[in-house]
C-alpha cells in the first residue's frame, strides 16, 4: 500500500475508520480497512467497481453493522461517537452525519421547498415538545418553523434551485435533483456530509455546478465531505485527500496528485491481474524515475 506521508497526519480528524471488516457470508467485502478524514477536507473514496466503497459508506452511516472495526466521529465540540454502535437515525441526529445515495431518494411528489422542510422534521418535532403545542402556535415552535424556512431558503439559493422551489421535486432535471439531495442533507446541519456518487449521470455543465456547490459547502460552512466518486475529473478537481480501495483493501492514500501517479492505482484502474501489478509498478517507476511515498 502506498501512503503519501506529505499528507499531514497532524490534521484534526473528524472521522477515523480503524480495522474495518465486513463479511457477507463467504465474501470478505472489506478487509482490515483504515483511513482518516480530516476536518474541513473533501475526502474521496475511489476504487474499481465492487471494491467495497458503498459497503464502507453503509458501515459509516449505520446501514450495516461491521463485522469488525471501529468508526469514530469527532465533532467540533470534541464530543466523540462510535458510529458502529449507533442506530442509523442516531448517526444523523446525534453524531451529525448526513448522506445521499447512489440512486436519488427524495419525495418526488412534494415540492422542492417541502423536501427541504421535511428534512428538518426532527428539529421541528423537538421544538414542539413532541406534543400538539406546535399546532397551537407555541412560541418556541413558531421560531423553529421560521428558522427552518430560512435554512431551506438558504440552501435553495446555494443549490441554484430558488426558481424551482414550488415545483414537484420529481419534475427537476437530473442534475438539479442531485443538488436538491445535497441541499436536503445540508438542512440537517451535518458536520460530515457523505455523498455516494454525486456526479453519476451528470453532464459537464451539471458536474461543474456540483463542484461549485461542494466547494461552497466546504468553504462557507466548514462541513467535512466524504464522497464516493467514479468521475475522476470531479475527484481530482475538488478533493483534498483521496483513499483508494481495491478488493476491500486500501491500496493508496494521499493527495490527488500522489494517488493519480501511484503505480498501484494505475494498475488497479487498468484492470491488471494481481501477479502483474509488481511488474507494472516497476515499469512505471522506471519511466517516471520513481514515485514518492512509502511502500508497505
Ligand atoms: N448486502 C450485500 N450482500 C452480499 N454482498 C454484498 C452486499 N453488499 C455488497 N456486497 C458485495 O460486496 C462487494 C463490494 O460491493 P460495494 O457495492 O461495496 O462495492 P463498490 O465499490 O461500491 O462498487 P460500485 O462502484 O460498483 O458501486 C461486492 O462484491 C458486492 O457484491
Amino acid at each position: 500500500m502506498a501512503l503519501d506521508e506529505t499528507m499531514t497526519m497532524t490534521k484534526d480528524p473528524i472521522l477515523k475508520v480503524e480495522h474495518l471488516s465486513m463479511r457477507f457470508g463467504g465474501l470478505m467485502a472489506i478487509n482490515d480497512f483504515s483511513f482518516e478524514a480530516a476536518r474541513g477536507d473533501i475526502t474521496a473514496l475511489i476504487g474499481p467497481n465492487g471494491a467495497g466503497k458503498t459497503t464502507v459508506f453503509n458501515c459509516i452511516t449505520g446501514f450495516y453493522k461491521p463485522t469488525m472495526g471501529m468508526i469514530t466521529m469527532k465533532q467540533r465540540s470534541g464530543k466523540e461517537y462510535l458510529l458502529e454502535r449507533l442506530p442509523d437515525f442516531e448517526i444523523t441526529k446525534r453524531a451529525k452525519v448526513a448522506r445521499t445515495f447512489q440512486n436519488i431518494r427524495m419525495f418526488s411528489g412534494m415540492t422542492v421547498l417541502e423536501n427541504l422542510l421535511v428534512a428538518q422534521h426532527n428539529k421541528l418535532m423537538q421544538a414542539s415538545g413532541y406534543t400538539v403545542l406546535g399546532l397551537l402556535g407555541f412560541p418556541a415552535y413558531r421560531q423553529a418553523a421560521k428558522d427552518a424556512k430560512e435554512l431551506a431558503r438558504h440552501w435553495l439559493e446555494k443549490a441554484s434551485l430558488v426558481d424551482r422551489a414550488d415545483d414537484p421535486a420529481g419534475d427537476l432535471p437530473y442534475g438539479a435533483q442531485r443538488r436538491l439531495e445535497i441541499a436536503r442533507a445540508m438542512c440537517t446541519e451535518p458536520e460530515l456530509l457523505c455523498l455516494d456518487e454525486p456526479a453519476a449521470g451528470l453532464n459537464p455543465r451539471e458536474s461543474h455546478a456540483l463542484n461549485e456547490l461542494l466547494q461552497g459547502i466546504r468553504t462557507e460552512t466548514g462541513t467535512s465531505i466524504l464522497l464516493i466518486e467514479h468521475d475522476m475529473s470531479v475527484v481530482m478537481e475538488i478533493s483534498d485527500h483521496v483513499v483508494v480501495l481495491e478488493y476491500g483493501q486500501k491500496i493508496s492514500d494521499g493527495n490527488p496528485d500522489f494517488v493519480k501517479n501511484d503505480p498501484r492505482v494505475i494498475a488497479a484502474y487498468l484492470g491488471v491481474e494481481d501477479k502483474e501489478v509488481e511488474e507494472v509498478i516497476e515499469q512505471i517507476e522506471e519511466i517516471e524515475g520513481g514515485q514518492g511515498g512509502t511502500k508497505q
